[in-house]
Parts: C-alpha cells; sequence; structure tokens
C-alpha cells in the first residue's frame, strides 16, 4: 500500500480521500529540514503547501518518493529540476485558490486605499481619528497588472467592475485574450508610468526577482500604490522602503515577503504598509478544493500512473492511464531492446506512431520510449527525467505520427542513431494488450520479449540453428520459444530466443564464436 506524507497544514479532507483510496497517510506538520530528511525515505508520495522546503537534500533521502503535490500553485520552495534528476513528478493545482488570491489581492488594494486595517486599530483604540484617514477612490484609477495569468485574469475582472481603468503586462498574453479580457495588453516600461496603482501576479523566476526594484520604483508615478500577493522577491524590499519613506510610493499592500514566515522585514512598522502573513490562498472554499485536488491527483498517479498538473513530465488523464498502458510497456521494451543492443554514442532517436496509437496522448510513450532506451546506457533513467537526461546529452528526439498503418492497427517503429549506425525495432499490441516485437532493422520477425533472451544476428546458412540449440542446452538452458527471420535467402537473419534463465558471459562467449554468428547478446527484459 502506498504512503504519503502530508508535511503541511492541509484540509483533513486531503487525508480522508487517501484513506478511502486504500493509501496510508500520515500527517507532520513543522517537522525540521533535518527531521523531514529522517523520515522522507519511507514516503511514495509528499502533499505539501508553501511551508514545506524540498531540497535537493531532501530529494537525496527520499529513495522510494515518486510524486510531490503542492496543495496550491508555487513551486518555488521545491527544488523541481533536483526532482526531475531523480524521476519525481511535481504536481500542483494550478486553479483550486485563484479566486481566492484574486479576492484578497482587491481586499488589499481596498485596505490600501482607505487605510482599514489603520483605521480599525485607531477605532478599536477609542481614538476616533476621523480626519487623519482621508482615503483615495479606486474608480477611474489606472490598475496596471504585471501577469495576467490566472489570477491576474481575475483580478482584472474584478477591476473592470470597480470601474477601474486595467493595463497589463505579460509577454505571455495574446492580443485576443487581452481584448475578451477587457484589459490594454502594454509594456512593462509603460505600465510602471502610467498606473496609479501596480499589483504582481508572477511566479518568482529569474526574470521576474526584483522586477519592482529601485530603478523601476523610480519611473513609476508619483503617489503610485503596490500590492503585492503573488511571491516576496518580485519587489525591492529596501528599495520600497526609501520610496514610501520619501512619499514617491504612496502605500503598499503586501501578502508575501522576501523572507517566510516573516517575523522581522523592514517595512513592518510603516503606516503606510498593509500585510497579512501569506494569506492569498487562505479561505475555507480554497483550502478545500486544492486539499481535495492534491489528494485525488496524487492518489490517481500512485495508484493508476494518471498524471494530471504536473510540472516536469507529460500529463495521463485518468481515462488515458488504462488505454496507454499496454503501449507503454511495449514502449518500454522497444526502448530497452535498443538500448541493450547500443554501445556508441547516441546522436538521434526517431520515434514513429503509426495507425491506432497515433490518435493517443504520445507524449508520455515517448518518454518510456527514451527511459527504456537510456537506462541500459545511464544510472536512474525513469520517465520524468528521460527527456530531460536525453536533451542534455543532445540526442535528438523525434516523434511523428501517421494514422495509417499496414498489417497492424497500431504499430510503433524507434529508430536509433548512434555513432556507428542506425538500428530500428518495431512493435504492436496483440490482441489489444500483448505486446510483440514485429520487425528489427526492417527484417520480419514476431516475439514477445520475456525476461531473458539471447538475440544474434547471422547468416542464413543451413546448420546455424542445429548448433545454437545444441550450445544453448549443453549450457543446461531450456529454450521456451524461438523466432526467426531474415532479409532475403542466404542473407542477413536475426534469432530470438526466449530461454528459461540468464545466459551466462561464458555460454556467449561459445555462442559468438559459432560459425555464421555476426553478434550475439544477451538481453533482459
Ligand atoms: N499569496 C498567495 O497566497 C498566493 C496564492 C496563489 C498564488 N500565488 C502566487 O501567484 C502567482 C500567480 O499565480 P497564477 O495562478 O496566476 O499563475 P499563472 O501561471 O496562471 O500566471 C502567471 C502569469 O505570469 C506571467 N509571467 C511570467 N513571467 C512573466 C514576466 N517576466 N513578466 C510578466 N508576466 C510574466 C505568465 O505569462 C502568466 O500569465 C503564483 O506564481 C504564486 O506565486 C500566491
Ligand atoms: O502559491 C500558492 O498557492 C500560494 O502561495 C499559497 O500558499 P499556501 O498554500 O502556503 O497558503
Amino acid at each position: 500500500m502506498p504512503k504519503v506524507l502530508v508535511s503541511d497544514k492541509l484540509s483533513p479532507t486531503a487525508v480522508e480521500i487517501f484513506r478511502e483510496r486504500g493509501i496510508t497517510a500520515d500527517v507532520k506538520t513543522g517537522l525540521t529540514p533535518e527531521e523531514l530528511i529522517a523520515i522522507i525515505g519511507e514516503y511514495d508520495g509528499l502533499a505539501i503547501r508553501s511551508a514545506t522546503k524540498v531540497t535537493k537534500a531532501v530529494l537525496a533521502a527520499a529513495s522510494n518518493l515518486k510524486v510531490i503535490g503542492r496543495a496550491g500553485i508555487g513551486v518555488d520552495n521545491v527544488d523541481v529540476p533536483a526532482a526531475t534528476q531523480s524521476g519525481v513528478v511535481v504536481m500542483n493545482t494550478p486553479y483550486g485558490n485563484a479566486i481566492t488570491t484574486a479576492e484578497h489581492a482587491i481586499a488589499m488594494m481596498f485596505a490600501q486605499a482607505r487605510q482599514i486595517p489603520q483605521a480599525n486599530a485607531s477605532t478599536h483604540a477609542g481614538k476616533w481619528e476621523k480626519s487623519k484617514f482621508m482615503g483615495v477612490e479606486l474608480s477611474g484609477k489606472v490598475l496596471g497588472i504585471i501577469g495576467c495569468g490566472n489570477i491576474g485574469s481575475i483580478v482584472a475582472e474584478r477591476a473592470i467592475g470597480l470601474r477601474m481603468r486595467v493595463i497589463a503586462y505579460d509577454p505571455f498574453l495574446s492580443p485576443e485574450r487581452a481584448t475578451d479580457l477587457g484589459v490594454e495588453k502594454v509594456d512593462l516600461d509603460d505600465l510602471i508610468q502610467r498606473a496609479d496603482i501596480i499589483t504582481l501576479h508572477t511566479p518568482l523566476t529569474d526574470k521576474t526577482r526584483g522586477i519592482l526594484n529601485a530603478d523601476a520604483i523610480a519611473r513609476m508615478k508619483k503617489g503610485v500604490r503596490i500590492v503585492n500577493c503573488a511571491r516576496g522577491g518580485l519587489v525591492d524590499e529596501a528599495a520600497l522602503k526609501a520610496a514610501l519613506e520619501s512619499g514617491h510610493v504612496a502605500g503598499a499592500a503586501l501578502d508575501v515577503f522576501a523572507e517566510e514566515p516573516a517575523r522581522d522585514n523592514p517595512l513592518f512598522g510603516m503606516d503606510t504598509v498593509v500585510c497579512t502573513p501569506h494569506l492569498g490562498a487562505s479561505t475555507s472554499e480554497a483550502q478545500e478544493n486544492v486539499a481535495l485536488q492534491v489528494a485525488e491527483q496524487i492518489s490517481d498517479f500512485l495508484l493508476t500512473g494518471a498524471v494530471t498538473n504536473a510540472l516536469n513530465t507529460a500529463a495521463v488523464s485518468a481515462e488515458d492511464a488504462p488505454r496507454l498502458r499496454p503501449y507503454m510497456k511495449l514502449c518500454a521494451q522497444l526502448g530497452s531492446f535498443a538500448g541493450q543492443i547500443t554501445e556508441s554514442g547516441l546522436k538521434s532517436v526517431h520515434i514513429e506512431y503509426q495507425g491506432d496509437v497515433a490518435g493517443l496522448n504520445t507524449r508520455p510513450l515517448t518518454s518510456v520510449v527514451l527511459q527504456g532506451l537510456l537506462s541500459p546506457l545511464l544510472d536512474s533513467v525513469n520517465m520524468v527525467n528521460a527527456q530531460v537526461i536525453a536533451r542534455d546529452r543532445d540526442v535528438e528526439v523525434k516523434e511523428t505520427k501517421s494514422e495509417s498503418c499496414r498489417n497492424y492497427h497500431s504499430l510503433i517503429r524507434l529508430e536509433v542513431t548512434t555513432e556507428r549506425q542506425t538500428r530500428s525495432v518495431e512493435g504492436s499490441l496483440f490482441g489489444d494488450a500483448l505486446p510483440r516485437v514485429v520487425r528489427i532493422n526492417d527484417i520480419p520477425v514476431e516475439a514477445e520479449l520475456a525476461p531473458d533472451m539471447l538475440y544474434t544476428i547471422n547468416e542464413d546458412k543451413p546448420g546455424f540453428i542445429g548448433r545454437l540449440g545444441s550450445t544453448i542446452g549443453d549450457a543446461g538452458l531450456n529454450i521456451a520459444s524461438f523466432h526467426l527471420g531474415r532479409a532475403s535467402v542466404g542473407g542477413q537473419a536475426i534469432c530470438l530466443v526466449q530461454v528459461d534463465s540468464a545466459v551466462s558471459p561464458e555460454v556467449l562467449a561459445t555462442l559468438c564464436g559459432l560459425p555464421h554468428v555476426l553478434m550475439a547478446k544477451a538481453l533482459r527484459f
């Protein structure tokens, strides 16, 4: 039974779902990095929010970990490249808390414009400082949205409802989408100079870190207000403090901070700053959504192989997973066959999907082919990291699809080019679920790939089969099945023999020395 660790505070719905699906779920929140490292090896899955830091060291200790599920959006607390290298799928729940976070940004904008937290504290203290808390209207103001994805778009819709004029900077926002949303697409400089209020909704990346730095702040309108409900590192806090002190920036509303938990921050204690402790996603509705989604996604992956909302591998829907399963097995075998007979550096891989299989989601199939191909050559290759490993090693991967297919309902052809030669292997499913190799190097053959196989390339000459059979028999190996193919009478031929136990190096050496044998290999599947 798979085991999942829930290491951040999630709605109890998550644990209920894990248990209903037959998964053991341990809830252990507030762990130190050392405590997490000490126990993570026991778990197949990890469910987190933003508090747990999944570092290289955690991943190195996570010997059984297959999936990390982030109940929320941002995964900057997960070392995704290291997870990919370790073959761990990283998933998030990209929509579950978007409305809630957009509402928080709007609430922060109002709180800032009308100094509601400050007025609240003053009124509770019995001061009745009516003239002190003069605010500004939002209606008619220019709202500049940096990052107009899920949350930014919802903020835009709400702000338009408030009669604000919305401009947006997002390199990936299409003009059509901008028109549909009713926002003006602008460049960053334009936004910075025109906005009365700027709200941030991008992830924290190398490109967005410090997007509002001292230079950007200096180019803003005097009296601008800044709202950040995305990630702390997007705004240079020291520069913001200086601009608030000088009055160039009239106010800021911040839900996120460069260092979290933020217990001591240069902006704390300033009258012009409204702060909340990373509450953007904290509504009962959003937490219910993300807990339910993450538990279902993790369970589906661990129990069926379905991949939803993964950041580092191809998606496999719950509907596709059972349809892909027999092809996955075939692809793994074709890849492994090619990998086991590859001896020089790989240059390119071409995978052709023909017939029915071409209509399926073939990205996971390609990953599995690469996993099978690279595994005999490299350690720790899996479906998640196979494409990255191929790319890092400059192996060109090409995928083509064609709906037509001669003789089979589906055919998968794998062509591998190394420094020395090009080889191909083709396979199909018999009876919809049984993988069979149907051609090797364009020579027809029909074979099931079993755990122990012997593969030879030989000359098609009389006496060869007898000598091969007696050598195998003399070695005490039982032959389970025997498959032959040849390019032409007396030409190059191939032979795939299924044996009941492993072929030893000594037997292989004897086989290589037999007349007419050009190559012999022991293969394992
Ligand atoms: N405060 C919270 O509790 C809370 C809650 C949810 C999400 N978030 C944060 O909000 C961020 C946005 O979430 P989302 O769901 O809208 O994500 P999203 O991926 O839907 O949208 C992000 C947008 O940023 C854009 N973008 C990327 N790089 C950019 C750049 N250099 N300049 C301008 N735009 C750029 C992308 O094109 C995308 O449209 C998340 O990454 C997360 O960090 C915070
Ligand atoms: O990226 C997110 O989803 C938010 O930052 C929410 O983080 P949290 O789950 O820790 O509240």
